[in-house]
C-alpha cells in the first residue's frame, strides 16, 4: 500500500541519496515529493535523474514498490548490481538506468518483466554476454546497451518486432551483426569488433560465420560489388549533384525574384495613397483576413485607411505624437519611455497587410517609412467610456517584461480604437506549429519548444505577479509570438477586459478551463489551465480547438490523458520531437506538467511560478544530458580516427 511505498522511498533516500533528495518527509503521503508519481494511492512513477544518488541500492526497496511503471535513476553515481527485487515490479514499462556505474551481468530478472517498453542501460559497466532472453520482452521498443563492457556476439533479436531504437555501440562485442538488427544504422554498432552490414567492414567468409553462405571469390562478393559500384558512380554522381544544385539554386533565385516583384506590387497596391482614393467608403465594415493563422497577407484594408476614416471626423491632418487631448484632434498616446519615432501621420502613410482577424478585432502589419514595422490592432466592440478605456489600457501599457509583446501606443476616438505593438517577425507559435508543414520549414526541436514553453511561462508568471486578480484571460498559441531567435513573447494580455461580451470566439474554447463561464472573468488558475493546453499543443503538434486547424476535433487534455493512462506515452509526441529520443524523459516530464496544469479543479493546478520552476529544472536536466553526452561524442570521434 501507499505507506509501504513511502517507507521504501525513504529507505532508498537514506541508502543512496540522503543529502540530495529534499523530500518533505513529515508528509504522510509521498505523492507530492519531487519525482514521485502516484495513481490510485500507489507509487507508479519514480523519476530521479541527475540528483547525485550514489552507492549501492540494497535489496528490499523495490520489493515494496510493486506498482512502479516508470523508474528513472539515470545520470547518477549508482554502483554495484541492479537489485534483483526490481524483478518484483511486474508492471514496469520504462526503466532508465543509463549514466551510472552499475556492474555485473545484465540481470536475468529483467527478462521476466514482460511489459517493458523502454530499457536504457547505456553508460554503465555491465559485462558478460547479451542474452537471447531479451527475446521474451516482445513489447520492447527501445533497447539501449551502449557504452558498457559487454562481450561476445550480438544475439538475433528477431522476436522484438516493435524494436525501433537499438544501440550496442562502444562495447567489446565481436562477430557479425544478425540480419534482424541490420536495419539500425551503423551508429548502433560502432566501437566494437563487429562486422557486416550496416558497418563498412565486411565479415571474413569463414565457415560457421553467418556470412559463410556468401561466395569466397571476392569478385563475386556482393558487398565488394556494391563498393565498386559506389566508387564507379561517385565521379558521375558528384557531377550530377553539382549541376543539379546549381540549377536548383538558379530556380530558387528566379522564384524569389518573381515573388518579390509580385509582393512589392501587392503591398504598393494597399498603400495609403490608393486607399485614400478607393477604399475609404469600405472602412466601417470588416473583411475576413483570409487564412487567419498564416497571415493572409495583403488582402485587407490598410490600418491607415481605418485611422484616416476615423480622423475625418476628428480633425484630420494632425502632426506629432504626444498626449491625447480629449475632443477634436486625436493623437497616438505612447507609453513609458518608448521612443516616439512615428506619429499618427506616419501610420497613415504606412503600407499595411492584414495579419489576421482575432477575438478583439483585426491585426495589421504596418511598415513605416523608415522601414520599421509595427503591429496595429483595430479593436471592435469596445463599449466602455474613453476614461475607463484609458485607465485600463494604461495598466496594460505599464506591463514591462522581456517575455511580453510591448504595447507601444494607442489611439482612441469615437469610431476607432487602435493599439500599436512591436511587430514580431517570426509570427505566432500557432503558425509555426500548424502552418507550413512542407519542405523548408524550420524543424522545431526540443530546445526550441521547451525554450518557447519557458519564455511564455515567464511572461505569464510576470503578469500574475502584478496582482492576485490580474490574469491574461486568452492564452493560446496565436498569442505566443516569437522574435528572430524564437524567444517567446506573450501578447494580447489585458484585452479581455476592454471589449464587450460578444467577442468570444470558438477558437478560445479548446483552451478554456472548465469552470470559466464568463470570458472576461478568467482567474490565474484558469490561465494555468490554458497554458497546460498550450504545452500539450507544443508536445503533440496538435491544435486543441475545433477550428479549421484541427481536422480531428480533439479535446487535447482528454486525449492525452487517455493515451498516458495506457502508457503509450511516446505515441502522443509530435513525430518531429521523437527524433530526439534520448530526451524522451524530459518530454514526459513536460507532459506530466501539462497534465497537472489541466487538472479539472483549479486548486489542483500548480501556480504559474511553480510551472516556471519545473520547466527550468527539466531544461537544466536536458542541458546536463547534452553535456554528459559530449565526452562520448569525443570518444567516438577518437575511435573513428584510429
Ligand atoms: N505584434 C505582432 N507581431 C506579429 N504578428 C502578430 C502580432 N500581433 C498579432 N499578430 C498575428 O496576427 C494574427 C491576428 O492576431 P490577433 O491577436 O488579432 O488574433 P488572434 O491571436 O488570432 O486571436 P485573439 O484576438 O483571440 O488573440 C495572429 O496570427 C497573430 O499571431
Amino acid at each position: 500500500d501507499l505507506a509501504a511505498d513511502r517507507a521504501a522511498l525513504l529507505a532508498l533516500r537514506s541508502s543512496v541519496g540522503g543529502r540530495t533528495l529534499f523530500w518533505n518527509i513529515s508528509s504522510q503521503s509521498p505523492c507530492a515529493w519531487a519525482g514521485v508519481r502516484c495513481e490510485q494511492n500507489r507509487v507508479t512513477g519514480l523519476r530521479l535523474p541527475g540528483v547525485a544518488l550514489a552507492g549501492e541500492i540494497p535489496l528490499g526497496i523495490f520489493a515494496n514498490l510493486t506498482q512502479l511503471r516508470t523508474l528513472s535513476l539515470r545520470l547518477n553515481s549508482l554502483s554495484g548490481q541492479v537489485p534483483s527485487d526490481l524483478g518484483r515490479c511486474e508492471n514496469l514499462r520504462n526503466l532508465y538506468l543509463q549514466g551510472n556505474h552499475f556492474s555485473g551481468e545484465i540481470p536475468e530478472f529483467l527478462f521476466g518483466l514482460h511489459d517493458l517498453v523502454r530499457l536504457n542501460l547505456g553508460g554503465n559497466n555491465f559485462s558478460g554476454e547479451i542474452s537471447t532472453g531479451f527475446n521474451n520482452l516482445t513489447r520492447l521498443r527501445t533497447l539501449l546497451l551502449d557504452t558498457n563492457a559487454l562481450s561476445g556476439s550480438v544475439p538475433d533479436l528477431g522476436a522484438l518486432e516493435n524494436l525501433g531504437q537499438f544501440n550496442v555501440s562502444n562495447n567489446l562485442l565481436n562477430g557479425s551483426i544478425p540480419k534482424t538488427l541490420q536495419k539500425f544504422g551503423s551508429d548502433a554498432f560502432l566501437g566494437n569488433l563487429l562486422c557486416g552490414q550496416p558497418l563498412e567492414k565486411p565479415c571474413p567468409a569463414t565457415a560457421g560465420s553467418t556470412n559463410a553462405s556468401e561466395p569466397a571469390n571476392p569478385t563475386a562478393n556482393p558487398t565488394d560489388g556494391n563498393q565498386k559500384k559506389k566508387s564507379n558512380l561517385s565521379g558521375g554522381a558528384i557531377a550530377g549533384i553539382v549541376i543539379g544544385s546549381v540549377l536548383g539554386f538558379l530556380l530558387i533565385v528566379m522564384i524569389l525574384i518573381l515573388f518579390r516583384k509580385k509582393s512589392s506590387k501587392r503591398s504598393r497596391s494597399i498603400d495609403i495613397a490608393s486607399i485614400k482614393n478607393q477604399e475609404l467608403e469600405n472602412v466601417p465594415g470588416e473583411k475576413s483576413g483570409g487564412d487567419m493563422e498564416n497571415g493572409g497577407y495583403g488582402n485587407g484594408y490598410s490600418v491607415a485607411a481605418a485611422a484616416a476614416a476615423a480622423m475625418t471626423g476628428g480633425g484630420g491632418g494632425v502632426k506629432g505624437g504626444g498626449e491625447a487631448n480629449g475632443a477634436g484632434a486625436k493623437k497616438l498616446v505612447f507609453f513609458g519611455n518608448a521612443a516616439r519615432v512615428f506619429d499618427l501621420e506616419d501610420l497613415l502613410r504606412a503600407s499595411a497587410e492584414v495579419l489576421g482577424k482575432g477575438t478583439f478585432g483585426t491585426a495589421y502589419k504596418a511598415v513605416l517609412e523608415g522601414g520599421n514595422a509595427v503591429a496595429v490592432k483595430r479593436l471592435k466592440d469596445v463599449t466602455i467610456s474613453e476614461r475607463e478605456f484609458k485607465d485600463k489600457i494604461e495598466g496594460v501599457g505599464a506591463m514591462d517584461h522581456q517575455n511580453l509583446v510591448p504595447l507601444r501606443a494607442y489611439y482612441f476616438s469615437r469610431d476607432e480604437k487602435l493599439l500599436v505593438y512591436d511587430y514580431m517577425p517570426m509570427g505566432s507559435l500557432s503558425a509555426l506549429l500548424h502552418g507550413n508543414k512542407g519542405a523548408g520549414r524550420t524543424p522545431l526541436n526540443w530546445d526550441i519548444r521547451s525554450g518557447i514553453a519557458l519564455g511564455a511561462a515567464r511572461g505569464i508568471e510576470y503578469l500574475h505577479s502584478q496582482g492576485a486578480n490580474i490574469s491574461h484571460g486568452n492564452i493560446k498559441s496565436s498569442n505566443i509570438l516569437l522574435n528572430k531567435s524564437y524567444e517567446a513573447r506573450v501578447s494580447d494580455f489585458g484585452l479581455a477586459h476592454l471589449v464587450g461580451p460578444s467577442s468570444t470566439p470558438n477558437r478560445v474554447a479548446g483552451y478554456r478551463a472548465p469552470e470559466v463561464t464568463d470570458p472576461r472573468k478568467v482567474s490565474q488558475k484558469a490561465d494555468v489551465y490554458s497554458f497546460g493546453v498550450l504545452l500539450l499543443e507544443l508536445l503533440t503538434g496538435k491544435a486543441p480547438t475545433h477550428s479549421i486547424l484541427n481536422e480531428e476535433g480533439i479535446d487535447l487534455p482528454r486525449w492525452v490523458q487517455s493515451v498516458v493512462r495506457e502508457e503509450w506515452t511516446s505515441e502522443v509526441f509530435d513525430l518531429e520531437l521523437l527524433r530526439y529520443q534520448n530526451l524522451e524523459e524530459e518530454m514526459v516530464q513536460l507532459l506530466q506538467l501539462a497534465v497537472d496544469c489541466c487538472a479539472q479543479y483549479p486548486d489542483n493546478r500548480p501556480s504559474m511560478s511553480e510551472v516556471t520552476t519545473r520547466i527550468e529544472e527539466l531544461r537544466r536536466s536536458s542541458l546536463r544530458e547534452d553535456f554528459d553526452a559530449q565526452p562520448d561524442k569525443v570518444n567516438d570521434a577518437a575511435d573513428d580516427s584510429r
